[in-house]
């Protein structure tokens, strides 16, 4: 057993460094520091651990927290063969684990992927694909498709994690009450030529509808809208000039021809600014969303993605009735980014939330298409200073809707994304009704893997300051923990970063530091392991463990040993929620 101490006291004037070499570079990890080869079972444990304390139990109190460092790290790790029901013990998503087996720990996936579930991907052959394929979050989208059809892609989503050892977790993303066309009487598109002339009506049509005839859901729209207006459909894919209002109906003139979909979004502007009268006070959450909020904690969905999101109440006032109404009030609440309100509150809805989506589809809408890249690149780095995961939204690979290979934009615009270092990125139309999921998904994973690598080969991430972001004190030490054993990791090119958390809060803390290496993180529900799929870096896996961090390593070593997931000498660093300490060790 290497013996070196460490100590080093906050309160002290000056700092005791005693431990041996421990500077060096991987692999040249100190010869004394290896693990000594062992006959028996117990094997040495080499480790360097530095533990932080609020020093009077007080969190709040003025007299500093002591650091102490220590070269017996966690002590005499006790390494015991793993048996078959043993590597049961620890649950990790199956294609996470295949992927990192295949990569190896460096190159290793770091962004998540979502995807859109719709009539092309709903069947359980086509979720298994995806599933395969590296979908870490199924979103279903309650503007389309009936109570019954989302119910089945849940089930057989939560089937196929049961049955194939899959962690997919489940966003339900509801409509929000903006304006949007009907159901086009059940055609699935409609094509709008150049000059033609198409009725706008919120009358409600008992028999088939007239042709080029389009109902819109927001009754005021007859009276909000203007002779001269600009009608938007679906954020300018097709355009309109208003020309005539004839009571309930509204006469406009195609000006930019193109293909309407189903519940299109629409908007209207005059002299060139977006028009926000009456349906400014629409509400954020409709009383449909409320039905479908109820569904959605009925069902035990892991993320509610509330659509145009205006103020940070309604997301306070959502978590607490979620809070309320579910069992282990375990659903994160994502607020989707798509409205100039939202962009004007960005920080405090992003505060209220459990994570952010860059909705580009609406924003695109409500802002220049100019503005949006700075708009992402702002949501994306607010969230992670706040430490909030935030998902980049809309058209990534929108010509693979219909071709199977994207324009070499589209790659320019995912890499982008991946060199923000955003969470994840998410497939709408190209995997809900598109011709090539599947094809998509492996653009998504592939660009990501080599943007990634990249990155980090060039070390062209620019630092970002990380501010405190805790309430209390013991979360500051949180904080600079994450912060240092992130900073270690990378200086001394460890393999990978341990960390021990039953909320999930420790490990966001180390994702949002963004370390070279990836984080194993090990949490003991799987309600929470799930719904750190979405973050940076993190490989979640559920396992039991206790507040004995000696114990817990020795375990999850050997468990991961058996499963083939680290070897003897790998080095990682271990911090945890439940002892404020880092610590250093080569896997015995
Ligand atoms: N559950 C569903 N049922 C039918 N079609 C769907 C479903 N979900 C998505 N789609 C189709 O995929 C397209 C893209 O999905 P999405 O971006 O989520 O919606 P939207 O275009 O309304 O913003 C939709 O316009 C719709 O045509
Ligand atoms: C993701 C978005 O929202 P939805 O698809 O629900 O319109 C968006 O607008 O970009
Ligand atoms: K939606
Ligand atoms: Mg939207």
């Amino acid at each position: 057993m290497s013996a070196q101490s460490l100590h080093l006291f906050t309160g002290s004037p000056s700092v005791a460094f005693l431990s041996k070499s421990n500077h060096h570079p991987r692999p040249s990890f100190p010869a004394t520091l290896r693990p000594l080869p062992s006959a028996a079972a117990a094997a040495a444990f080499s480790g360097l651990s530095i533990r932080a304390s609020a020093s009077d139990g007080n969190p709040q109190s003025p007299s500093a927290p002591r650091v102490l460092v220590s070269d017996n790290g966690a002590g005499a790790v006790i390494s015991r063969p793993a048996s078959a029901g043993d590597a049961a013990a620890i649950e990790v998503d199956a294609v996470t684990e295949a992927e990192l087996k295949e990569n190896g720990f460096r190159s290793t996936r770091r962004t998540k992927l979502v995807c859109t579930i719709g009539p092309a991907t709903c069947g359980s052959e086509q979720l298994e694909a995806l599933a395969v394929g590296g979908m870490n979050v199924a979103r279903i989208n309650m503007c389309h498709g009936t109570r019954e059809w989302h119910r089945r892609v849940i089930e057989l989503v939560r089937r196929l994690n049961e049955e194939k050892g899959y962690a997919v977790a489940i966003m339900m993303d509801t409509e929000g009450s903006e304006i949007h066309m009907g159901d086009l009487g059940g055609a699935a598109s409609a094509k709008a030529e150049d000059g033609e002339i198409w009725t706008f009506s919120v009358r409600a049509f008992d028999s088939t509808l007239p042709e080029r005839t389009i109902i819109v859901n927001y009754d005021g729209f007859a009276e909000d809208v203007k002779v001269g207006d600009e009608l938007l459909v679906d954020g300018g894919m097709v355009r309109f000039e208003v020309i005539e209002k004839i009571g309930p109906d509204v006469k406009c003139q195609c000006t930019d021809p193109g293909l309407l979909l189903p519940r299109a979004n629409l908007t209207f502007w005059r002299n060139g600014s977006l028009v926000r009268e009456r349906n400014a006070m629409l509400p954020t959450i409709s009383s449909k969303d409320w039905l479908d909020i109820d569904f959605g904690i009925a069902e035990g969905v892991d993320f509610i993605a509330i659509s145009f999101v205006k103020s940070a109440d309604v997301i306070t006032h959502l978590k607490s009735y979620i809070a309320a109404r579910s069992r282990d009030a375990d659903i994160s609440v994502i607020a989707k980014i798509e409205s100039i309100d939202s962009l004007k509150n960005l920080e405090e809805i992003i505060l209220a939330s459990d994570g952010a989506m860059v909705a580009r589809g609406d924003l695109g809408a409500q802002i220049p298409l100019e503005q949006v890249p700075s708009a992402q690149q702002k949501i994306v780095q607010v969230c992670r200073q706040l430490n909030r995961p935030v998902i980049v939204a809309s058209q990534l690979l929108e010509s693979m809707i219909e071709y199977p290979t994207p324009t070499r934009a589209e790659v320019a615009d995912v890499s982008e994304a991946v060199r923000q270092r955003a969470d994840a990125l998410m497939l709408s139309g190209e995997s809900a009704m598109g011709q090539y999921p599947e094809k998509a998904l492996t653009v998504l994973r592939s660009v990501s893997v080599r943007i990634e690598k990249w990155w980090r080969e060039e070390k062209r991430h620019e630092a970002m300051e990380l501010p405190h972001i805790g309430s209390s004190f013991a979360d500051n030490i949180s904080e600079e923990i994450c912060i240092s054993a992130a900073k270690m990791a990378n200086n001394l090119g460890v393999d990978a970063l341990f960390v021990y958390t039953k909320s999930g809060h420790m490990a966001s803390l180390l994702s949002r530091c963004r370390p070279d290496c990836p984080i194993f993180a090990f949490t003991t529900t799987t309600s929470v392991r799930r719904r750190l799929n979405l973050q940076w870096g993190l490989i979640p896996f559920r396992l039991s463990f206790s507040d004995d961090m000696e114990s817990n390593l020795n375990k999850t070593f050997s468990l991961l040993k058996a499963r083939g997931m680290i070897k003897s000498g790998d080095l990682v660093i271990a911090v945890s929620d439940m002892l404020q300490s880092i610590q250093v060790m080569n896997v015995p």
